[in-house]
């Protein structure tokens, strides 16, 4: 899509809603029109004397008539500009949401939760207010002016007069040329300064747990403070130079009836023109200052939600990191082997290295183990096998095949990942652990809870697997929350389970029983287990070593522990902490 055309496209699609809409409410502004001629007429007869009940009573309803029509015919029309305002909100925030659903992670390191909740909520509504106020101003504006310019012509006065007084009117174009660009750089300004803020309120209240337990408010007051300073501060400059903008209309509009108090004013003494052409101008040039004022309003509104617009369609311009190939194929990962070769990755804007130069080879059916001190580079590892991130070229093949060129529907569906911190919705822990399959039976969701060893947690539950999470599942503790995550991982039943240190805030008896579990159920199917416990993952057929984005050893745990390095380090020290626990 070329989202250059949001709103293009938009109007494009709801043009005869519009269009109806324009045609409704200047109509209604044309029989409004009527008002001060039935009034000036009905004054004529009453000066005349020629007033008698049947006139009065059919200027009565002539004035009614005029009154019910223009309530109906503009209130039509607004409903129709509101209703299609709203259709806007609801479409714009729909290919949103769909946009943010493709963009890649990288996208989200970047920009935070608060900045896309900016755009869908103050963005959106900002084009819409201006979209709905846009066409009901306009519209009115442009028919009274218009109506005043035909009027004028249509009379006798001298055009020379005419253009003298319409003059000064004539400098609003040039003030829009000039305060336009301004007005839309600082309302760029406030949206970002807004946006700030809600991403700062959303941190702010993430984090709201931890601030009480330092008992460090204030910080957290100033913080917060300083961004609504800011958001003062930029919105003050937009108001100061708006205001002025919004000002200088109605100063032309008086400027233009000074003009024709005096020019005309001179030319009726002078007797160039007569005192009932004097009046008309001066009632024109001043039904004409409202319309001006209104358009300028338009204008400036546009200008401050063109900066929304421009957001908005720099978002939706930014294509996904992670692409499919037009050629992209589905590939079977059952029997596949993987197999990682020089692969070298750096995050895109990091400066070294996360990874270096790993081979590895991880048969069908083989459980592989891989371990390293913190920063090592295993998830990232994990990361690129799920393309989280692109791998360079034919640096990861399954099945013989360069994951960039599998479809992701292919390669992330067929790999259960479960990460060590799985984030779970606010709905239930059915819902939450059949998420892969939202239609898995009742007995799927109990068989995978209890291979993750939770089952009996759920069971005392008011609810059972019924019972609602809160947001982010805060009724869990750390190990319930992490074994429903690792529940979700094993009822998806895919041919390769990637196992992120999802089982490091279990009690060892429990992760036991959990790897117990697991060798049983994956016996010849592939696993990938990134673990800091050798105890949770001394049992597979191959260990891979990490330091600082490096395999620097690999076999099995027999060969690891009886071989000098790191590995050995670490089996001593766990053995060591588990024997004083023992003892
Ligand atoms: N999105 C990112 N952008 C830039 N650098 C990153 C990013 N994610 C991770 N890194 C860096 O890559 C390196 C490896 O990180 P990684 O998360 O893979 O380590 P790890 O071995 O899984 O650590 P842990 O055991 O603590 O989970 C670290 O130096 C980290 O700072």
């Amino acid at each position: 899509m070329n989202s250059g055309r949001l709103l293009l496209d938009y109007l494009k699609s709801k043009w005869p809603h519009y269009g109806l809409a324009v045609v409704l409410i200047a109509a209604a502004n044309i029989i409004q029109s009527y008002y001060p001629r039935l009034l000036g007429d009905f004054t004529d007869h009453l000066q005349r004397g020629e007033l008698t009940p049947p006139l009065i009573a059919s200027y009565s309803l002539k004035l009614l008539a005029v009154g019910v029509l223009f309530g109906l015919l503009a209130g039509i029309g607004q409903y129709v500009v509101m209703r299609a305002g709203r259709y806007f909100e609801f479409v714009t925030r729909r290919k949103l949401f769909e946009h943010f659903t493709r963009l890649s992670e990288s996208f989200y390191s970047k920009h935070g939760v608060g900045k896309m909740l900016s755009y869908v909520m103050n963005d959106v509504t900002a084009i819409r207010e201006s979209i709905s106020m846009g066409i009901n101003q306009m519209t009115n504006a442009i028919i009274l002016l218009v109506a005043a310019v035909i009027m004028m012509a249509a009379s006798s006065i001298p055009v020379y007069l005419i253009a003298v007084c319409v003059a000064p009117l004539l400098v609003i174009p040039f003030l829009v040329v000039r305060f336009g660009p301004v007005i839309r750089k600082r309302s760029l300004t406030v949206q970002e300064s807004l946006s700030k803020m809600t991403e700062s309120a959303e941190e702010q209240f993430g984090g709201i747990r931890v601030t009480k337990k330092f008992a460090v408010e204030p910080i957290m007051v100033r913080r917060f403070g300083e961004t609504v300073d800011r958001i003062r501060d930029n919105q003050l400059s937009l108001v100061r130079v708006s205001s002025l903008f919004q000002a200088l209309i109605p100063f032309l509009g008086a400027l233009s009836l000074v003009v024709t108090l005096a020019f005309g004013g001179y030319l009726t003494i002078a007797g160039h023109i007569t005192l009932g052409n004097f009046v008309a101008l001066t009632l024109y040039i001043r039904m004409m200052v409202n319309p001006l004022q209104q358009i300028g309003n338009v204008i400036n509104t546009m200008q401050r939600s063109r900066a929304s617009l421009e957001r908005l369609n720099d978002l939706l311009s930014r294509r996904p990191d992670i692409r499919e190939l037009e050629e992209a194929r589905s590939v079977d990962l059952d029997r596949s082997a993987i197999r990682i070769s020089g692969l070298t990755f750096t995050y895109p804007e990091a400066e070294k290295p996360s990874l270096r130069d790993i081979h590895l080879t991880v048969e069908p059916g083989q459980t592989i183990g891989i371990i390293g001190k913190t920063g090592s580079g295993k998830t990232t590892l994990a990361k690129l096998l799920l393309r989280v991130y692109d791998p360079p070229e034919k640096t990861i093949r399954i099945g013989g095949v360069d994951i960039r060129e599998l479809t992701l529907e292919s390669l992330r569906g067929q790999i259960a990942y479960v990460p060590q911190e799985g984030f779970l919705f606010s709905t239930t822990i059915r819902d939450n652990i059949a998420f892969y399959r939202r239609d898995s039976g009742l007995d799927q969701v109990e068989r995978a809870a209890k291979q993750a060893q939770i089952y009996s947690n759920i069971l005392d539950f008011p609810d059972k697997f019924e019972t609602k999470l809160g947001e982010r599942g805060v009724t869990l503790s750390g190990g319930q929350r992490q074994r429903t995550s690792l529940a979700r991982g094993m009822i998806k039943n895919s041919p390769i389970l990637l196992l992120d240190d999802s089982v490091s805030a279990v009690d060892a008896v429990t992760e036991k029983a959990i790897i117990e579990t697991i060798r049983k159920e994956r016996a010849g199917r592939t696993t990938i287990l990134i673990a800091h416990r050798i105890s949770a993952l001394k049992h597979a057929d191959i260990i891979v070593v990490m330091d600082e984005g490096r395999i620097i050893q690999r076999g099995t745990h027999a060969q690891l522990a009886a071989q000098p390095g790191i590995y050995a380090m670490l089996h001593a020290i766990q053995e060591e902490g588990n024997q004083y626990a023992e003892g």
